[in-house]
């Protein structure tokens, strides 16, 4: 057991030795790991004290900045409790003020509500106030329908009185305008010599010299090359009115091709409102005038547009486009409608008009003529019928207005026209001559006027004659090669402007003038001699003594003067009693002669005015022939009534002479005309229709002149022979225009 013990023990020993040395070995493991560790931590501990150095000088550094930071903060902590401190104080200056603020709002609050208080009571008082004007103006306001029932009845007066008036201005009317240059026009001679402010023409004839080269036309108006659109339209705007009012107008354009009929009735282009011609601007008035009436009457406007072409009438407003023939009805039909199978196109304003003006145009017959290459051969109507309806008594009215545009009145020869050319220019002349037949007829008043010698009168009929009202453009192309083109296009405007005299008046009333004419050239003849007596007698006065001169100027002009006179026309006189020359002297007729040897005794003075109211007519004589001097070459050629072309030109200015006479007679109806258009009436008008009764028909209101009467006047000069007066033409009868005659206005 001891040694078993021992050998244990043994075991244990070696077991022990064993684990010594591992121990050993694990000492010395350990150590050595000691000694690597004690480097590594030597290493580590150098390292971290290098750091720590360089840490720290980090640190430090650091620490200065943080430091300087730390002054920094400091002393923006400063500055901001500056700021704020001042913030603050503004703050409170500011909650002050709004303080303050708050009180002056609250004041005027207290303020507003009393001014709402003291507005409440003011408007209760004005309600009370308005209801008591409203009652007030309800009863003026049942015044003033009761005046607006009176208006509408004033308003029809008006317009009757209008119409009145355009009938006293005559049914037919001649307006000439003359056509400028063109510009691809080189040579530019004209034919026209002078254009007068009441309507004289005169022409001249560049083949001849002297007196026979010119020739006097006399119309209504006469629209110079220069005169626009719009000035033309002023003179057409009255007719216009008429349409509405139920009556026919008919407006037409007569003139050779190319002297712008066209260009009067349509204008060159629609594009641009200046140039509109009639057409466009008389229906433009036409829907602003029945507007400005709609409160009265309402109406429709139904338009046609019909061609007269080689004696056949055709629709130009067709939808089809058929050239289909149209026949013409009796003006008895009940619609009163020439053409009825014509298509009527309702229209509501210009543009529809414009529109479908330009489709007629378009399916206008055109054909070339050696004349005007886009010339018109056919005649264009268009017609524009109107219906009103009186809104208060539901009566209705129907007007018409027809625009046309006929076909050039050129000769056949000058159009170098043949064939179809031919034909169609045979029946343009042939329609044109029906209606001047026409017009002639009704001048003459027959009993039977011929509508039916032509498409172009049948169409027109309603509108030529009777009430209706016709304007003729009369188209002149003033170059010289159109001469004798232009005369007879005016012989025929001359024509139709003489409509008016009516035939039984006219060759009675033709007569009457021509009487008075030759005593009117009788008479000049003495004045003339009497001219030559007072120059002499003015001379005297001149030389001689005041007094004596004195004397023996009333001596000349109170007796001896006179009976000079009479004793040299015995057995012409004037039953006015009397006449006033131009150099105003006082001429008296034998029948006078008594009165003024009655009256010598007390001087020339008082002579004259008791001759005032015959001297008054005869001044009135003395103006028609100083309105008909310069359609005569010569005053003494005006009395040849031996030779055919003064036989014409006495035909001229008998017309010119009646149409004056019918004008004003001094009646209510002038006096009318005068109160409503007195722009129409600015030159005196004249009486001179059977001049024997003027004196009694005429009321003495109107004939009282007023200012005294010059007593000397330059010696007269023929004006055409002179030509310092002809170049002064306008300037005189401008001047003389307050006493020039007019024909129809
Ligand atoms: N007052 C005017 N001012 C300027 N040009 C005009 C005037 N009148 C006419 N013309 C011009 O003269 C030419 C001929 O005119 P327009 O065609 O109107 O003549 P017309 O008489 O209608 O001819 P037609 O008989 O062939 O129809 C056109 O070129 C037109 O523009």
């Amino acid at each position: 057991m001891v040694e078993e013990r021992k050998k244990l023990g043994e075991l244990e020993v070696d077991q022990m030795m064993k684990e010594k040395e591992s121990s050993d070995r694990i000492i010395s493991q350990l150590k050595q790991d000691l000694e690597t560790t004690k480097n590594t931590y030597e290493e580590h501990c150098q390292q971290s004290e290098a750091k720590s150095k360089q840490t720290k000088v980090e640190m430090e550094k650091r620490l200065k900045e943080v430091e300087l930071l730390h002054v920094e903060s400091k002393k923006k902590m400063k500055d901001l409790e500056a700021f704020a401190e001042s913030k603050l104080q503004n703050w409170n200056q500011k909650e002050h003020k709004c303080h303050n603020f708050i009180g002056l709002q609250l004041q005027s609050v207290q303020s507003l509500r009393l001014a709402s208080e003291s507005i409440k009571k003011e408007v209760i008082i004005s309600q009370k106030r308005w209801r008591e004007e409203f009652t007030n103006f309800g009863l003026k306001l049942k015044v003033l329908t009761d005046a607006a029932e009176n208006y509408h009845t004033v308003l029809a007066e008006n317009r009757k009185l209008f119409n009145e008036v355009q009938e006293l201005k005559g049914n037919i009317r001649v307006y000439c305008r003359i056509r400028p240059f063109l510009s691809g026009q080189s040579r530019k001679l004209t034919t026209i010599d002078y254009i007068g402010e009441n309507g004289e023409l005169l022409v001249v004839n560049p083949s001849k010299h002297g007196k026979d080269a010119h020739r006097m036309f006399k119309f209504n108006k006469v629209f110079s090359p220069t005169a626009t659109q719009e000035e033309v339209f002023l003179d057409t705007q009255p007719l216009i009115r008429s349409v509405l009012d139920g009556y026919n107008v008919c407006i037409f354009a007569y003139g050779q091709t190319g002297s712008g009929k066209t260009y009067t009735m349509s204008g060159p282009s629609t594009s641009s409102k200046a140039d509109w011609g009639v057409n466009y601007r008389a229906l433009n008035d036409l829907f602003h005038l029945s507007r400005n009436r709609k409160s009265t009457y309402m109406y429709e406007v139904g338009v046609q547009m019909v061609e007269i072409y080689n004696e056949q009438v055709r629709d130009l407003l067709a939808s089809d486009g058929s050239q289909r023939k149209l026949g013409i009805w009796s003006i008895s039909q009940p619609n009163g409608l020439a053409v009825p199978d014509a298509s009527m196109l309702p229209v509501k304003s210009t543009q529809d008009v414009l529109e479908l003006m330009q489709i007629g145009q378009a399916n206008r017959a055109v054909g070339a003529t050696a004349l005007n290459e886009r010339s018109s051969r056919s005649h264009s109507v268009l017609t524009v019928h109107v219906r009103g309806v009186d809104l208060k008594t539901e009566a209705t009215l129907r007007g018409s207005l027809h625009l046309v545009d006929l076909a050039g009145s050129e000769r056949v020869d000058r159009s170098e026209a043949t064939g179809d050319r031919l034909k169609e220019a045979q029946h343009i002349n042939k329609s044109l001559s029906a209606l001047g037949d026409v017009i002639s007829a009704l001048a003459q008043k027959s009993n039977h006027v011929p509508y039916r010698n032509s498409k172009l009168t049948q169409v027109l009929q309603s509108s030529l004659g009777g009430q209706a009202k016709t304007l003729m453009f009369v188209q002149i192309n003033p170059d010289v090669e159109s001469f004798s083109e232009t005369i007879s296009t005016l012989k025929f405007a001359e024509r139709v402007s003489g409509v008016e005299l009516g035939a039984a008046r006219s060759s009675k009333e033709g007569k009457d003038v021509r009487e008075l004419m030759e005593q009117v050239a009788s008479l000049k003849e003495t004045i003339a001699r009497k001219d030559e007596e007072i120059e002499q007698l003015q001379e005297l006065k001149d030389i001689g003594a005041q007094k004596h001169g004195n004397n023996l100027l009333r001596q000349s002009s109170s007796t001896p003067g006179f009976q000079s006179l009479v004793a040299t026309q015995p057995g012409r006189r004037l039953s006015g009693g009397g006449m006033i020359n131009s150099t105003n002297k006082i001429l008296l007729d034998p029948e006078c002669s008594d009165y003024s040897d009655r009256h010598s005794d007390s001087g020339s003075h008082q002579s004259m005015d008791d001759l005032k109211p015959h001297n008054e007519n005869l001044e009135q004589i003395k103006l028609i022939r100083e309105d008909a001097r310069p359609a005569f070459p010569a005053d003494d050629e005006l009395l040849r009534f031996g030779d055919a072309d003064s036989e014409e030109r006495l035909s001229d200015i008998s017309d010119s002479v009646l149409s004056m006479g019918t004008e004003t007679d001094g009646s209510i109806s002038s006096v009318v005309e005068f109160t409503l258009f007195p722009e129409s009436n600015k030159q005196p008008q004249v009486k001179t229709e059977k001049i024997t009764k003027v004196q009694s028909r005429i009321p003495k209101p109107l004939q009282q002149k007023k200012g005294p009467t010059p007593s000397v006047r330059p010696k007269l000069n023929n004006p055409l022979k002179s030509p310092s007066i002809r170049k002064g033409a306008t300037t005189q009868a401008s001047t003389s225009a307050g006493k020039s005659l007019k024909r129809w206005q």
